[in-house]
Parts: structure tokens; C-alpha cells; sequence
């Protein structure tokens, strides 16, 4: 059921320079977890410190039980085989083609005979969808088809845990949805733990479990989706609203002055998620056809029960 991964009071800064400073949170095993903030804020950092490409300054990240700030570089490259990253770019190699490039870490990492692999490489390009485009090299198809290879080769080595480094960078709103439910999809057929950093608030609000917020150096707040998306804290309303009034300002944060004064002209009516009205978009679920975990029946189950609940509450009101 993919791995817990438990972060305490994690720093990191670059010379003077603070990127984020005492950050506590869990990845619970095997969920679906999104990493938002404002450019800067030092999400992608975050991603590199947790496969220990970056060392923290203070702080541990315990995977499966292990501190990974501790291990020397020999032990850290054992841990790495526990994760799948997708970079933004797909970061696939220009000069070989797809089959190759999803092949490479299985030809690099393990033993296997051209066989298993061409098996393992096969399975996993049918997974994203790209069964046909083997022979295409990485400049010949689109950004999401670049993606999906990209994914497919973050998921050869079967990853304990899947980081996701804005996944909907540069798609179109429709290639972002099928990548979101390719998301939802591949989490209900393989036990891994996801975490996902976007800017996107559309993926945010529908695909994950947890939802955390950098900001201001320091990890605003990390729970689960309801109570982010229901949250009062100025920050995170901003961010979630997409708006400009609000502690977040266009370089770096307003002065308080500023927000106050914003938030007055703004006026209560005008803002379009008053106090104490959840915003809740419905969960994306697993497409008919993918075997659901109990994880994943679970989730459904409450997704219509809350509908059937609004659904209720919409002929009251109307009555
Ligand atoms: N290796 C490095 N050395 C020095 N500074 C760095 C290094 N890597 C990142 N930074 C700095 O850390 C800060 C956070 O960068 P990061 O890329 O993590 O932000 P981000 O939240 O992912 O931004 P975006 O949403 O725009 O991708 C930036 O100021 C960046 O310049």
C-alpha cells in the first residue's frame, strides 16, 4: 500500500537565502497528496529534499521508518529505487525514442533480460495510453504524449511513491484533465504514494487526498482536501480562489497595510466563497472498468453520499 513518508520540521535554505523553514507533515501510505504555492515558493526544492538530491539543513524525512537525511550517499541511492519521478518536461532523452527511454532505468538499475523488460516497458506504455508511439522520438509527439512517457518511465521500477512535478505545465485544460484522471487511475491500480506539485487550483480541488500550501517560508497548512477546501485562512482562500486581494502579492507578500485595505474595498459581497460556504468540486474517480481498491470504494461511497446531501439540501432550499 505504497509507504509512509513523515517530514519533521524540515529547513532548507541556499546560503542566507530561507526557502522553507520547519515544515511537519505525512504523506499517508498510498494516497494522493498536492503540494500548491506561489512561484518561488520552493515546491520544486521540496520534491528534491524528499529523494535526497537536496540535503535539509535541519530536520528528518523518515521513509518506511528510515531518516533519509541521515543515510550516506551509497544507502540514499537504495532509498531513490522506492521512488518514480515525473519532471516537468518529461525529461526524456532527445536522441533515443520512447521505448528506450522507458527501458533506460530498467537497463541501468537492474539485471533483467530484454525480454522481462520489453514485457515490463510494453505494460506500462499501455498503462498511459501510448501503446503504438514505441519507435516516436520525444521531439515527434506532443508535450502530454511527452508526459505520459515521462510517467511511464517514472513507474518501470514499480515505485513505492510517485512525485510529480507539475504534471499539467504547459497542457491545454483538456490534456490536463486526461491527465488527471490518469492520475486517479493509475493510484486505484498500483500501490504507491503520490505527491503531486501544481499551480493548477482545477486538479487540486478534484484529484488528491491531501492538500498542503507553501508560503511565506513556511508550510501554511497540510490536511486533508475537505479542510483546505473549506478553509478560512486568508492564504489559502487566495490561492484556491485564484484572486489578487489577499496576503499573496504579485513578486513576494503585501504589506499588512495593503492586505487590509484590499480586503475592505473588496467588501463581503464580493467575494465569491463567503464564510462558512464549502467550495466542494466532486472527487475525480476511477473510470468504470479499473478494479477499485477498498481505498478507492471508500472514497466513491462518500463522493455520493455528499451528492446525494447536496442534492437534498438544493430541493430544500428551492422548496
Ligand atoms: N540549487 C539551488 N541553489 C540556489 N538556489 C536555489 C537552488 N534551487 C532552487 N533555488 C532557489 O529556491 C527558490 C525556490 O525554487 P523552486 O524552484 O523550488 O520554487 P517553486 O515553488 O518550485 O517555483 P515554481 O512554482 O515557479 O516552479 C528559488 O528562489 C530558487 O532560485
Amino acid at each position: 500500500m505504497g509507504v509512509e513518508i513523515g517530514v519533521e520540521g524540515l529547513t532548507k535554505s541556499f546560503g542566507h537565502q530561507v526557502i522553507w523553514q520547519d515544515v511537519s507533515l505525512t504523506l499517508p501510505a498510498g494516497e494522493v497528496s498536492v503540494m500548491l504555492g506561489p512561484s518561488g515558493t520552493g515546491k520544486s526544492v521540496f520534491l528534491k529534499t524528499l529523494v535526497g538530491l537536496l540535503k535539509p539543513d535541519r530536520g528528518s524525512i523518515r521513509i518506511a521508518g528510515t531518516d533519509i537525511t541521515a543515510l550516506r550517499e551509497h544507502d540514499l541511492y537504495e532509498v531513490r529505487k522506492l521512488f518514480g519521478v515525473l519532471f516537468q518536461d518529461g525529461a526524456l532523452f532527445g536522441s533515443m525514442n520512447l521505448y528506450d527511454n522507458i527501458a533506460f532505468p530498467l537497463r541501468e538499475h537492474t539485471r533483467r533480460p530484454e525480454s522481462e523488460i520489453r514485457r515490463t516497458v510494453l505494460e506500462k506504455m499501455d498503462m498511459v495510453g501510448l501503446i503504438g508511439a514505441e519507435d516516436k522520438l520525444p521531439g515527434e509527439i506532443s508535450g502530454g504524449m511527452r508526459k505520459r512517457a515521462g510517467l511511464a518511465r517514472a513507474l518501470v521500477l514499480d515505485p513505492e511513491i510517485i512525485l510529480f512535478d507539475e504534471p499539467d505545465s504547459g497542457l491545454d485544460p483538456v490534456r490536463v484533465a486526461y491527465l488527471n484522471q490518469l492520475i486517479v487511475d493509475l493510484n486505484a491500480q498500483i500501490d504507491a504514494t503520490f505527491l503531486i506539485v501544481t499551480h493548477d487550483i482545477a486538479s487540486a480541488r478534484q484529484v488528491p487526498d491531501n492538500i498542503g500550501l507553501l508560503f511565506r517560508r513556511e508550510l501554511v497548512m497540510f490536511g486533508p482536501r475537505e479542510k483546505l477546501l473549506t478553509s478560512e485562512e486568508p492564504v489559502v482562500r487566495q490561492f484556491l480562489g485564484g484572486r489578487m486581494q489577499g496576503p499573496i502579492g504579485m513578486a513576494e507578500e503585501k504589506d499588512a497595510a495593503q492586505v487590509e485595505q484590499e480586503l475592505a474595498q473588496l467588501g463581503a459581497d464580493a467575494d465569491p466563497a463567503p464564510p462558512g460556504v464549502p467550495d466542494l468540486t466532486p472527487r475525480l474517480l476511477p473510470t468504470a472498468g479499473i478494479t477499485r481498491p477498498p481505498r478507492w470504494e471508500a472514497i466513491a461511497d462518500r463522493e455520493s453520499l455528499r451528492q446525494v446531501r447536496a442534492s437534498i439540501r438544493g430541493k430544500a432550499a428551492g422548496s
